[in-house]
């Protein structure tokens, strides 16, 4: 087998390999570049050695006005081509840098403060969706987008305001940028842990009112003091970690923390009620979740510390508010330093904001230069990969795979999807399937392949020739249960080399009938195999027949009874009525018995074409499918 092409060949491979062209979808400038040079065009040939060297040539020269043009192509998330740039919205204020990335690849619309039905308004004409935390992406934004809407990028971490469900049913990835900020999220912790303890802002206020009340701003000491942190994530760690510098004994509750990275920094991980009843100072770093949602309430403060301290800088849902000022009225909560809230910006008169004992700030945490810049450039890489069809490693609603896995897997990727499609496409009526099994053959150890991506492409594969939606890694699974549909799984270890991943991918339909009757196998299932060679993916079994053709273009499969001939016969009436032939390929089970004829044409032959086929005698059933 050739090397494993890089993720642009396998882009390239499966752009050559597609038909399907969509003139209001994302363009991929950088694939362009990367494909109209001589080196692009050597690439060309060791990936699909069946183009010629002028095909070659035509493509690039078509590569090359299309880019001159300002045009671009690229197979986006849903495996469409494109040829126009596409439309990047930006709803909140984002770093220049990330913009500039946005601003070289696509056009990007920057309207900041838009209403919800503004909002609505503008989406069904964009691509991508960039937010912060203010913008709401709710159902309607989705519904509103019409199926345009491929990616939301969300400039930061929680994606509480994105609403996930909907984006999944929808197909719209959702992707975030999860590190650039973690160190101005911590640093903004620690400064109202260390502001509140002092008294900062209020003796502050107090002297810009001409007051001097030194006795009245008598603050507390941190050194010794405990710091309970919940939710110990990236942001949390670090604030522990600065607390450690500052002399504070720290624990932290987390139900999904590693042990091991707590006691790294030297904290000590504990249950929920052991941390809040006996803090000193308790910070907040966990997600607003359903399962988070007011956790601080009415009983969660009566098992406190009298006196205790708080700080949040996570999301404001997480703390019943009223149950908060009640608590800081009865003094069980001596003081409390915010920067989120459960309605942002908080309405003026909000008791909690007002109250004396307690310091805010306007959801502040990622608000550093550099962490804006950082945000913005995390962001912009992912909302323009997704564009160009590459899975993010910030997905937040589908697989996420590194780099490294997914230029391995590029084109078992393509593989999974055509085996899917063909195994489909030999159901009789096609709808009524229930249960698809997909079998792996591989060397490697099972933890070391990841096959969720595999699945999603072979689903993919299956419903969209049966269904009116695009079906992508997003929605597969969720489309496939909305279908009825229950894919498995089984993984068999051969005793061949772990150097490629997988050694074949088969998929069998059961509990069907088969417009087919020789793609059955004993069980009765419907079962096509497939292979990666020379990094294109072959049919290499179908039912009990051992074939050998290239999945590019259509394939005819003929059963006949196996006899010298069949071929030119065959082939003669196609070519006849001018249907290019692009290879053939015989398997049979028992010389002289029946045999299986799989053989690749570029044009769907006509009604006349396909009867004069069936016609030959040896022919004994026969089938066209679209790759
Ligand atoms: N104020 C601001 O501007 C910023 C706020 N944030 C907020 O901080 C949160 C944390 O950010 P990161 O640390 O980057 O995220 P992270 O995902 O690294 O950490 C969150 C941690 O919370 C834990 N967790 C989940 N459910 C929990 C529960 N019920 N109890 C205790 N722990 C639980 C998770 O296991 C995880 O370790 C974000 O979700 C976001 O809402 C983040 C950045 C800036
Ligand atoms: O990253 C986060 O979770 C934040 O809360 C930061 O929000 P922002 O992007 O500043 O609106």
């Amino acid at each position: 087998m050739a090397s494993i092409p890089s993720p642009h060949t396998a882009r390239l491979n499966s752009l050559l390999s597609s038909s399907s062209v969509n003139h209001n979808k994302p363009s991929n400038l950088s694939f362009l570049h990367a494909s109209s040079n001589p080196s692009s065009i050597k690439l060309l040939h060791s990936v699909s050695p069946s183009i010629s060297s002028s095909s070659t040539t035509v493509i690039c020269n078509v590569l090359k006005t299309v880019e001159s043009a300002d045009i671009s192509l690229s197979r986006d998330l849903h495996g469409v081509v494109s040829t126009s740039k596409p439309t990047i919205l930006v709803s909140e204020k984002l770093g220049e840098a990330g913009l500039d990335l946005l601003k070289s690849f696509g056009n990007v619309d920057c309207s900041y403060d838009l209403s919800p039905q503004d909002l609505c308004a503008k989406i069904s004409l964009c691509d991508a969706l960039i937010v912060r935390s203010g913008t709401k992406v709710t159902r309607d934004v989705f519904e509103a987008a019409q199926g345009r809407l491929k990616v939301v990028g969300r400039a930061g971490v929680g994606i509480d305001n994105v609403d996930l469900q909907a984006a999944t049913e929808f197909g719209c990835l959702v992707v975030n940028a999860p590190t650039a900020n973690t160190i101005a999220a911590a640093e903004h912790g620690i400064a109202l842990l260390t502001s509140m303890a002092r008294n900062v802002a209020q003796s502050d206020a107090s002297m810009k009112a001409g007051k001097w009340l030194r006795s009245k701003y008598v603050g507390v000491s941190l050194v010794g003091k405990t710091l309970a942190i919940m939710g110990f994530g990236k942001v949390g760690s670090e604030v522990a970690r600065r607390a450690k510098g500052l002399g504070m004994h720290v624990i932290a509750h987390d139900p999904y923390a590693p042990a091991d990275r707590a006691r790294a920094i030297g904290v000590d991980l504990v249950s929920f009620e052991q941390a809040i009843s006996t803090a000193d100072f308790i910070s907040l770093h966990m997600p607003l979740t359903p399962a988070t949602n007011k956790v601080f309430n009415d009983d969660t403060f009566a098992k406190m510390k009298n006196g205790v301290r708080l700080i949040n800088v996570a999301r404001g849902g997480v703390i019943d508010e009223d149950a908060l000022v009640r608590a800081l009225d009865s003094g069980i909560v001596a003081q409390a330093a915010l920067d989120v809230f459960t309605v942002e910006p908080p309405p003026k008169d909000s008791k909690l904001v007002q109250h004396e004992n307690v310091t805010v700030t306007p959801h502040l945490g990622a608000s550093t230069k550099e962490a804006q810049e950082g945000v913005a450039i995390e962001i912009a890489e992912a909302v323009v990969g997704a564009l160009n069809g590459e899975l993010s490693a910030t997905a937040v609603n589908a697989p996420m795979v590194p780099p490294e896995v997914l230029s391995e897997l590029a084109p078992y990727v393509v593989l999974a999807e055509k085996v899917g499609r063909l195994a489909v496409q030999l159901v009789t009526g096609g709808s009524g399937i229930q249960s698809v099994k997909v079998v792996y053959k591989s060397a490697r150890d099972p933890d070391s392949l990841d096959t969720r991506l595999l699945r999603a492409m072979v689903t993919k594969g299956i419903i969209e020739p049966i269904s009116d939606t695009i079906i992508n890694l997003v929605n597969a699974d969720f489309s496939a249960k909305q279908k009825g549909l229950r894919i498995s799984e089984e993984r068999i270890i051969v005793d061949s080399s772990p150097e490629y991943p997988v050694e074949s991918i088969q998929v069998q339909i059961s509990n069907v009938q088969s417009r087919f009757a020789s793609a059955l196998s004993e069980n009765g299932n419907i079962s096509i195999e497939g292979r990666v060679k020379y990094g294109v993916p072959h049919l290499t079994r179908v039912g009990p027949f051992s074939v050998d053709v290239s999945l590019e273009g259509n394939l005819i499969l003929c059963k006949q009874v196996d006899q010298p001939g069949m071929i030119g016969k065959v082939g003669n009436i196609l070519g006849e009525s001018n249907v290019n032939v692009s290879f053939m390929s015989v398997g049979r089970t028992v010389k002289g018995k029946q045999a299986i004829m799989a053989i690749g044409v570029d044009e769907e032959p006509d009604k006349d074409t396909q009867k004069k086929i069936g016609e030959v005698s040896a022919v004994e059933e026969f089938v066209f499918l679209k790759l």
